[in-house]
Formats: C-alpha cells, sequence, structure tokens
C-alpha cells in the first residue's frame, strides 16, 4: 500500500508534542530527524536527546486528507502559519528487503571479513565474523569500528588475551577471538550491548572464550596483553586511569572513536603510559595506537 508523508521543521522541545498531535490525528507512523547537521554523539542511558532543528516525520494511509491536518498544525502557537512543511507520495516497497540489500560483507585487513547472515561468504578460507546490525552499536560500517577491526587484523593476536573496552554488538572481542586470541572480555555500561555481544558470539562460535561485563562487575586486577576503546574522546580521557590499568606492560593499545583535532590531546594524555604511534585516520575520525611501557 502506498503512502503519504508529511515533513515538518519543528525544535528540540516541541517535537514530542507534534508527535502526540499527528499520532491523534491518524498518522500510522513517527519519526524524528535532524533538520541540520548537528550530531549527537554518546547520549547518556535512558536519554533520547532530539537536535535543535527537529524533523517530524509523520506517514499516514494514502487516501488521508491532510489538509485539517496542516490547519490544525497552522493554528499551534510555536508552529504558526510559518510552519515550514512538505507533502510527499511514498511508493510502497518491501523495506526489510531495501534495507537488508544495503549490507554486504566488508573485508578489514587482509584476513578479515565481516558478513551479514544473510549473504554468501565471499572467501570462505578467511577469517569471517557473522554479523548482522541490531541495537548494539557496531557493524563495521562506521570508520572507528574500521579502524580498530584493521588493526586487530594487523596483529598476531594467537594465544593472546583482549580487552573490548565499551564492546557494543561485540564486534572487535569476536573478531579477535576469530583471528585466534585465546580469549576476551567484553566490558560496557549498556545492557543491550552486554546481551548483543553474547549472542553474536554464539553466532560466531567463540562464547566459551568471552567474557562480559558491566563495568562495576568487572573482576579486580583485570589486566590484558592487548586493549581496544572505541569510545569517543570525552570517556577516553576521564577514564585513562582506569584503561591504561588494564593493559599489561608491553601490551597493545588501540583507542578509537575520536576526531582528527582531537587525536593529539588524548595521544598526550596515554603518552604518560603508552609510546604512542602516530594516528591513523578515516574519514573524520582518528584511531591511536601504542605499547604500554614497563613502569
Ligand atoms: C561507539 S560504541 C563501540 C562499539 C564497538 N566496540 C565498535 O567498535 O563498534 C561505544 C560503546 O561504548 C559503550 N560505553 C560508553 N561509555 C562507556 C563506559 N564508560 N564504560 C564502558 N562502556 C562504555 C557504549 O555503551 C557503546 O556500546
Amino acid at each position: 500500500m502506498p503512502w503519504i508523508q508529511l515533513r515538518l521543521h519543528s525544535s528540540s522541545e516541541h517535537a514530542d508534542a507534534i508527535s502526540d498531535l499527528l499520532m491523534d490525528e491518524g498518522s500510522v507512523s513517527i519519526t524524528f530527524e535532524d533538520g541540520k547537521d548537528q550530531p549527537i554523539f554518546e547520549p547518556k542511558l535512558g536519554e533520547t536527546p532530539l537536535w535543535n532543528d527537529t524533523v517530524v516525520v509523520a506517514l499516514f494511509d494514502a487516501d488521508f486528507d491532510l489538509a485539517p491536518v496542516v490547519d490544525m498544525l497552522k493554528s499551534l502557537p510555536f508552529l504558526g502559519s510559518e510552519l515550514k512543511y512538505k507533502i510527499e507520495q511514498i511508493e510502497d516497497k518491501d523495506w526489510v528487503r531495501e534495507w537488508m540489500d544495503s549490507y554486504h560483507p566488508i573485508q578489514f585487513g587482509k584476513r578479515l571479513w565481516i558478513c551479514p547472515s544473510w549473504r554468501e561468504v565471499p572467501d570462505p578460507e578467511a577469517v569471517n565474523v557473522i554479523l548482522d546490525p541490531g541495537l548494539a552499536f557496531g557493524t563495521g560500517t562506521h570508520p572507528t569500528t574500521a579502524l580498530c577491526l584493521e588493526w586487530l587484523d594487523s596483529l598476531d593476536l594467537a594465544g593472546k588475551d583482549i580487552i573490548d573496552f565499551g564492546c557494543g554488538s561485540g564486534i572487535l572481542a569476536v573478531a579477535a577471538l576469530k583471528l585466534g586470541a585465546a580469549k576476551a572480555t567484553g566490558i560496557d555500561i549498556d545492557y543491550q550491548a552486554i546481551d548483543a555481544s553474547r549472542d553474536n558470539a554464539q553466532r560466531n562460535q567463540v562464547e566459551d572464550r568471552l567474557a562480559l561485563y558491566l563495568p562495576e562487575d568487572q573482576p579486580a586486577g583485570l589486566k590484558a596483553e592487548v586493549l581496544v576503546a572505541n569510545i569517543l574522546a570525552g570517556p577516553l580521557r576521564e577514564l585513562a586511569p582506569l584503561i591504561q590499568a588494564l593493559v599489561q606492560p608491553g601490551g597493545k593499545l588501540a583507542l578509537s572513536g575520536l576526531l582528527k583535532e582531537q587525536a593529539a590531546e588524548i595521544s598526550e594524555c596515554y603518552a604518560q603510559w603508552f609510546d604512542m604511534d602516530q594516528p591513523a585516520h578515516k574519514d573524520d575520525w582518528s584511531r591511536l595506537t601504542g605499547v604500554r611501557k614497563s613502569l
């Protein structure tokens, strides 16, 4: 069945109220979009922050008369006759099929592939991680994850233990295990990430070598030979004393999730414990690596 879609510009303050009114009027679905390019990094758990310029997108059945709805919106004091809106016909599509079609196997470095379960594995001899997009962050399509996967592929992980700090979907821990790591520990503040990591480890038959913890449950004295953390510059800075203590002397560190302009500051911060390398870049993002000094 085709649909009609009403798009209108609003603010973070009024978007929820408009959404409720449009649902009352008969909209079958509402989504919010960024009206300008204002990325929202790392919302706190339980928070759903909106953009200053939020576009409310409401979907209606194709035969729905939108004129009274637009009149109602124009009568709202916070929208008024200046209301910026657009009405579009939406052709009917198999949206699930469309979404699935947009995911393909991706190669990272020389040996590693991340493959959605519904695709054929391009190279059965490669190190293949089967992973479907889900609620937790980490499919490999984001440059910050890609930088970590390329780094893991470049290491000799055979027999090593690794910590994936901020494990999200578990993609890095599972990839490390499939690349030969003996055991991995995933840590995340989000229950959904712990569940997703467990599911992805099971799908890849490495669950017996993956331990998962919320930070408060993490064992005392935990240390590993390799640590990877893809969690944005703010937490990397704040958690530096904690993160450095998780790496054994001579152990390897990779930090990702920082923008190019943040790399020098974060590198300097970790240089008190690690011999830091030059950053690697992908798009606007940087990855820092280093080796733990024997302090
Ligand atoms: C950008 S995602 C990275 C996911 C995955 N490791 C990847 O590389 O795609 C960051 C993850 O770090 C988690 N996180 C954020 N702050 C954290 C903290 N203080 N301690 C542990 N995990 C944290 C988030 O819940 C999220 O799952």
